[in-house]
């Protein structure tokens, strides 16, 4: 589960966030749509513990304001641009953490459980000892994604999962993500500007916009409501509510 409940976060002067509530059950997928510079990433740095709200709650797995130190086991994070230690072989960036702190699995567990997390993603045993570099945009996403359910967690991070990848490699990353959410029964949290992965991703919506989410529904809902600030986005029109510098 993962709730937040009233959070504020301002930098000097300018207010970000303005009292962001919702809550994502167990086993559902959030995905979180909004404008550029509208607070996004600072509403997903408050849940994770890596910025500190000004005010205001945060629930995740059971811990009330998580550390970043103490939430880390129980999720599992897709970054943007997939982050993958250059200097580290496949197999040991999907494992990285199960070979760490206390209770850690040994090399050889740790790799076969790479390879089958690999093979989960699509990719076969033969990466597993290749080296970030050698592959494509898309298999690094595969990577990341591999090494996001490595300890098979509760709740999943996704943040703009399909960011610089071609449509048809955007697809088949949104299936994988759907199809990985369900099967683990994890709850899920996507932050997105892909349209695509909104209807291929989602079972709510929550659109934020002036600081608080300004829209949240099911997917379906989202596509055929006719709130003017959610359509504007939706469709991606210029003429709107929401101000546009041309
Ligand atoms: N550490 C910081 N100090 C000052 N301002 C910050 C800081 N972090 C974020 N901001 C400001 O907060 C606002 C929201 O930024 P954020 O990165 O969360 O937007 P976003 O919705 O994720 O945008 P995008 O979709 O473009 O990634 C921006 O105006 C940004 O400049």
């Amino acid at each position: 589960m993962i709730r937040a409940e009233g959070l504020h976060k301002a930098f000097g002067q300018k207010t970000v966030l303005r009292g962001v509530s919702f809550e994502v059950p167990k086993g559902q997928s959030l995905v979180v749509i909004g404008g550029s510079g509208t607070g996004k990433s600072v509403l997903l740095k408050c849940l994770l513990g890596l910025e500190r709200a000004d005010s205001g709650e945060v629930a995740l797995a059971g811990l009330k304001n998580p550390t970043p130190h103490a939430v880390a086991p129980h999720i599992g994070m897709l970054f943007q641009g997939a982050a993958l230690f250059d200097s580290l072989p496949v197999w040991q960036n999907v494992a990285f953490r199960l070979m760490r702190g206390t209770g850690r699995m040994g090399r050889v567990e740790a790799r076969a459980l790479a390879v089958e997390k690999l093979a989960r993603v699509g990719l076969g045993p033969e990466v597993a000892d290749l080296f970030p570099a050698e592959l494509s945009g898309g298999m690094q996403k595969r990577v990341g994604l591999a090494r996001a359910i490595a300890g098979d967690p509760p709740v999943l991070f996704f943040d703009e999962p399909t960011a610089g990848l071609d449509p048809i490699m955007s697809a088949v990353i949104n299936a994988l993500i759907r199809g990985i959410v369900t099967e683990m029964g994890a709850t899920a949290l996507t932050i997105t500007h892909d349209m695509r992965t909104v209807r291929d991703v989602a079972d709510r919506v929550a659109m934020l916009h002036e600081g608080r989410f300004h829209w949240q529904g099911p997917t379906a809902e989202a596509f055929s409501s006719d709130d003017p600030v959610l359509r504007q986005f939706t469709e991606g029109r210029t003429e709107g509510p929401i101000p546009t510098l041309r």
